[in-house]
């Protein structure tokens, strides 16, 4: 008998939300859950490796498979770094009955939406403010001063579209967040 076909799961919100964090403990928490690896022309950060976090892609290597159609998804951000979903990765786990998380930022989660309706579940992650966002992606010291500004900026906008997904919820609190996100999840996996 075939496997009964996989769902989508998209942790959306500003950068800095915290859609990494929810995510690693959606994974350790779900075996049936496996993330979209997504490809990225943006230099790795410390710690970060190739296949595990992003494909890590020239802007010649990402532009071919814009071209060859290989993303289901894909956007260029602030200072030209391009972000995309690739298909084969969803589709593959999808066939494989997985449930599989996508971490994406707010105009390709609502694409992926319209795609995939409701074999797809949005949970936008707002953080509290945009003051606690700023202190949140400043004190994870990963980005420049102009790329904090530019994803600040960003932000604003994007927190217009907070109430357009499945479900909101607020980053205030680590645990009672997760928890929040996990039983969402948990719901959406059983139905
Ligand atoms: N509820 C919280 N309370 C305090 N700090 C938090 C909370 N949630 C996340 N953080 C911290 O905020 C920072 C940003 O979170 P995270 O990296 O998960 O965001 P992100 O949405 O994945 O960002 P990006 O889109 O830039 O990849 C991290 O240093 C994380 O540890
Ligand atoms: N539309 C897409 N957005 C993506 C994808 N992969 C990641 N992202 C989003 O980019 C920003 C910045 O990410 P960072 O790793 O440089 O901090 C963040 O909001 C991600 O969610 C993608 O495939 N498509």
């Amino acid at each position: 008998m075939s496997k009964k076909r996989g769902k989508i799961i998209i942790l959306v919100s500003p950068s800095g939300g915290g859609k990494s964090t929810m995510k690693k403990r959606l994974l350790e928490d779900f075996e049936q859950i496996h993330f979209s690896v997504s490809a990225t022309t943006r230099e790795p950060r410390e710690g970060e490796s190739d296949g595990t976090d992003y494909y890590f892609l020239s802007r010649d290597e990402f532009r071919e498979k814009v071209r060859k159609g290989e993303f289901l998804e894909w956007e260029e951000f602030y200072n030209g770094t391009m972000y995309g979903t690739l298909r084969s990765v969803v589709e593959n786990d999808l066939n494989k009955g997985y449930f599989i998380l996508l971490d994406i930022d707010v105009l390709g989660a609502k694409n992926v939406k319209q795609m995939y309706g409701s074999d797809a579940l949005a949970i936008f992650l707002s953080p509290p403010s945009i003051d606690v966002l700023k202190e949140r992606l400043a004190a994870r010291g990963t980005e420049d001063p102009y790329s904090l500004r530019t994803r600040l900026k960003r932000a604003e906008k994007e927190m217009a579209y907070s109430d357009q997904f499945d479900t909101k919820i607020i980053n205030d609190d680590l645990e009672e967040a997760y928890s929040k996100v996990r039983e969402t999840v948990s719901t959406f996996i059983n139905s």
